[in-house]
């Protein structure tokens, strides 16, 4: 059995459910997936102070996944925060969801834009399709205007809105596939798909699929050089349980 360990970067228990069983939903027999959630961190992550509180917490899941014999990770927060440092911590291989979303869009649609919550979160989005090499494939990044919290919220229309604006960005943008910018969104992803007419693609179900296709093609994170675990040093304050060994 493949051990996955889905990392809600955020402390909301509710996404921590919602993104556990969008992996779940795609994982199939022989995978075992865990969704978890930082002990301490923000309730989410829609600012760059938010994600650089975040990423210590993913750090401290990984932290505890790999003294579980967990075989690969998910991070599932749109931002990818913690992503590189998770991979210097992790053996097997640690998949970020707009990373694999950005993938698993290209490999369905020769163009696609992207639907996220904030506006302020739209060049952090941009930042991750430059580093993952997809800008040239991403028409677009559009904000809905919604914060992460309020899309498990019905009252706030959070579907609906988040249904228009991926219709607008297919006829706006002419693009044949929509990515969804918040691990909230995962429940929406079908619904909107039959709405829109195109593939519409969740990270956490992206993401969970890369990653235990790597596990089963023997592949894990490289410990060459760039992710090879990080020097031993001194960890001053409370951040002193993260000294490595
Ligand atoms: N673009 C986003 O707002 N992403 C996210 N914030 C969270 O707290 N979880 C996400 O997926």
């Amino acid at each position: 059995t493949i051990r996955l360990r889905v990392v809600n970067p955020n402390t909301t228990r509710a996404m921590t459910d919602l993104v556990g069983r969008s992996a779940r939903a795609v994982a199939g027999p022989g995978v075992h997936v865990d969704a978890v959630q930082p002990t301490t961190g923000p309730a989410s992550i829609e600012s760059h102070y938010e994600e650089a509180l975040a990423a210590v917490g993913v750090l401290e899941q990984v932290r505890l996944g790999e003294a579980d014999g967990v075989d690969a990770y998910v991070v599932a927060c749109f931002g990818d925060p913690g992503l590189d440092a998770a991979r210097e911590l992790a053996r097997g291989p640690v998949l970020g969801v707009a990373e694999a979303a950005f993938h698993a869009a290209t490999m369905v649609a020769r163009r696609f834009s992207v639907v996220t919550t904030l506006g302020r979160t739209v060049g952090r989005a941009h930042e991750l399709l430059d580093r993952y090499g997809f800008a040239g494939a991403c028409a677009a990044v559009h904000a809905c205007d919604i914060p992460v919290l309020a899309l498990e919220d019905p009252a706030s229309g959070a579907l609906e809105r988040v249904t228009a604006a991926c219709r607008a960005a297919v006829e706006a943008d002419d693009v044949d596939a929509v990515v969804l910018g918040c691990a909230g969104m995962a429940a929406f992803t079908d619904r909107i798909s039959a709405a829109v007419g195109v593939p519409v693609v969740d990270g956490v179900a992206a993401a969970t699929t890369f990653a235990t296709a790597l596990v089963r093609a023997g592949l894990r994170t490289s410990t060459r050089s760039e992710y090879a675990p990080p020097p031993s040093k001194p960890v001053a304050g409370v951040l002193g349980g993260f000294a490595i060994a």
